[in-house]
C-alpha cells in the first residue's frame, strides 16, 4: 500500500514499499485515468516518456489490464525523443514500441512518434503540426487559459539532474514559451539531439505523474519537492506545475529517503 500524503504545491505524494508495488499503483492509476478520459471524451491522449519510466509500466501488459484497458481508444505521443533511428536502442520509440505498445492492441495509426529522417528542428516543427491537427479534431483537448494542447495524461521520469523530458537544468528550452515542441542540439546526456514538450505544455496537462525510482535520484527528489527556501534551485522538475491539472508523484522508498519529516521504519 502507497504511504501517500499531499505536499502543498508540490503534488500528492505516493511512496511505495518496492518496485512491484510500484508497477501496479502506476498500472491502476493509468488505467483509471483512461477509463474516466474515454467515459468523458471517447479517447485517451496520453505522453509517454523513455528511460525507467516504460520498464515501471509493465504492469500494463498483464492481466487485468491486458484485456480490461480500452486500447483502442489510446493516442499516444512522446513528451521527449532523441533524434535517432526508430530502430535505434536509444530511441524512447523503440524503448515504449518494445515494451509496450508491442504488447496490447493500440491502433498503429494512433501512435504518433517524430520523423526520425529529418533533422531536430524539423522533427520538432512536424511533431507540433501534428498535435495541432489533433487539436483541432478535439483527439486532443484544448487548455481554455493557455491555447496549449491538454494532454489527459503526460508521464515525465525525472534524471539524478533533475531533468525532466529532455528539458535540463539551466538550459534555454525551460524558457520556451511560445511553441509547443522545442528541439535541442546540445542534450548533456547522450545523445545530443532530442525533441522535447514545452513547460507550457507540461503544465497544461489534465495529470501528470512523475515517476521516480533509486537512491541516485533522492537528492533531486528533495530538491524538487521540498520547501527549500530563497536558494531554491529552478530544477526543471520543479517547474512541473499543472495549471489546473493533477500531479501525482511515485516514489519508492530510495528516491524517497531525503524528502523532509518522512521516516521509514524498517
Ligand atoms: O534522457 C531521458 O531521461 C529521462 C530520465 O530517464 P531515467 O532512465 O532516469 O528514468 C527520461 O524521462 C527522458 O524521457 C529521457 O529522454
Amino acid at each position: 500500500m502507497a504511504l501517500s500524503e499531499v505536499n502543498n504545491d508540490r503534488g500528492e505524494l505516493r511512496i511505495l514499499e518496492n518496485l512491484d508495488e510500484l508497477r501496479t499503483d502506476l498500472a491502476d492509476y493509468i488505467a483509471e485515468l483512461s477509463e474516466a478520459a474515454v467515459k468523458e471524451r471517447g479517447v485517451f491522449a496520453i505522453a509517454l516518456s523513455g528511460g525507467s519510466l516504460i520498464d515501471l509500466m509493465g504492469k500494463l501488459c498483464e492481466a487485468p489490464y491486458n484485456k480490461t484497458v480500452d486500447w483502442a481508444k489510446w493516442y499516444i505521443f512522446w513528451a521527449d525523443e532523441r533524434v535517432v533511428a526508430k530502430n535505434h536502442s536509444d530511441s524512447n520509440y523503440k524503448l515504449a514500441k518494445d515494451g509496450l505498445l508491442s504488447k496490447v492492441p493500440i491502433v498503429p495509426s494512433h501512435i504518433h512518434s517524430i520523423n526520425d529522417s529529418v533533422s531536430a528542428e524539423e522533427a520538432a516543427d512536424e511533431y507540433m503540426f501534428v498535435i495541432r491537427q489533433l487539436v483541432k479534431t478535439r483527439m486532443v483537448s484544448v487548455s481554455d487559459i493557455s491555447d496549449c494542447p491538454k494532454f489527459d495524461l503526460i508521464l515525465l521520469g525525472m534524471g539524478p539532474d533533475g531533468h525532466i523530458a529532455s528539458l535540463f537544468p539551466n538550459h534555454s528550452a525551460l524558457n520556451e514559451t511560445d511553441e509547443w515542441v522545442t528541439f535541442i542540439i546540445d542534450s548533456p546526456k547522450p545523445p545530443p539531439e532530442r525533441i522535447t514538450f514545452t513547460l507550457p505544455v507540461i503544465n497544461s496537462a489534465s495529470n501528470v505523474a512523475m515517476v521516480v525510482t533509486g537512491e541516485c535520484k533522492a537528492e533531486a527528489v528533495h530538491l524538487a519537492i521540498d520547501n527549500i527556501g530563497p536558494d531554491c534551485p529552478s530544477l526543471p522538475a520543479r517547474l512541473v506545475q499543472p495549471t489546473k491539472g493533477k500531479l501525482v508523484w511515485f516514489l519508492d522508498k530510495p528516491a524517497a529517503s531525503k524528502l523532509d519529516g518522512l521516516q521509514f521504519s524498517e
